[in-house]
């Protein structure tokens, strides 16, 4: 059996002040620095520990591994960083305050832009500064890779090969594998290991900064999965989350 956490960032300034996120590399709060220590805490007196470390390109991610790491004694692991953990490019929606667009554009509007599987938001023109064709963290793109706005269906698409062709293979040798990211390429990564259907993901939130334990047989199917922590506080962070898109 493998064990895999995925970690969602703690709480950002934007998820404090309700604006579309995305590739914005935007820091974490002081709420989201504590909730970086519990989750090492809650990982710490369970007993997990790792061999490998995978997060995105955005501060956010990275800084709640790093604080993750440290509570945990575990800075000298492996830290893999990839654009292909990214949050999901939010497109011309990214700095808008999400209410303030529900309130513009409906709330079903917002709901089928946050979470639909395959609707993306608009694009942005290749000009606007939100565009991250000039960000020299993404100097390797090519133009087809670099986005102008992504569904939940086209962050998979760039989440998965990574998956599959550098994780996999660590968790298939025996690595214990901590993916700190963001809440859109883990919904992406989520629906792929529980099979969730492009009717189903919608529903799905993941909260900022509470670890989600997977445990996978020897094919990498789920046996279990589950968050650490309170329940309750859980279930409310959950919900919290969902209804940030209201007006
Ligand atoms: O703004 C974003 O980038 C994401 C995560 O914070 O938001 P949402 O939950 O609305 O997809």
């Amino acid at each position: 059996m493998h064990t895999l956490v995925l970690l969602r960032h703690g709480q950002s300034t934007w998820n404090l002040e309700n604006r579309f996120t995305g590739w914005t590399d935007v820091g974490l709060t002081n709420a989201g620095v504590k909730e970086a220590h519990l989750a090492a805490k809650l990982l710490q007196d369970d007993g997990y520990s790792f061999d490998i470390c995978y997060t995105s390109v955005l501060k956010r991610a990275i800084k709640t591994l790093w604080i993750v790491m440290e509570d945990m004694d575990l800075m000298w692991l492996p830290v893999q960083r990839t654009w292909r953990l990214n949050e999901r490019h939010y497109g011309a929606l990214q700095g808008l305050n999400k209410a303030e667009t529900a309130r513009e554009h409906s709330e079903e509007q917002v709901h089928i832009w946050r979470r639909s599987y395959d609707v993306p938001p608009p694009a942005l023109e290749p000009s606007d500064p939100r565009f991250p064709g000039s960000d020299p963290r993404y100097k390797n793109l090519s133009d087809t890779e670099l986005p102008r706005t992504e569904s939940l269906k086209l962050t998979i698409e760039r989440t998965l090969p990574y998956w599959f062709e550098t994780i996999v293979p660590g968790i298939q040798a025996g690595k214990r594998v901590l993916i700190c990211a963001h809440g859109n390429s883990l919904r992406g990564l989520v629906k792929h290991l529980d099979r969730v259907s492009d009717e189903d993901i919608p529903g799905l939130n993941i909260p900022t900064g509470i670890p989600l334990v997977y445990k996978l047989d020897a094919n990498l199917r789920p046996i279990e999965s589950f968050y650490l922590g309170d329940q309750e506080e859980i279930s409310k962070a959950q919900a919290a989350v969902a209804s940030q898109g209201k007006a």
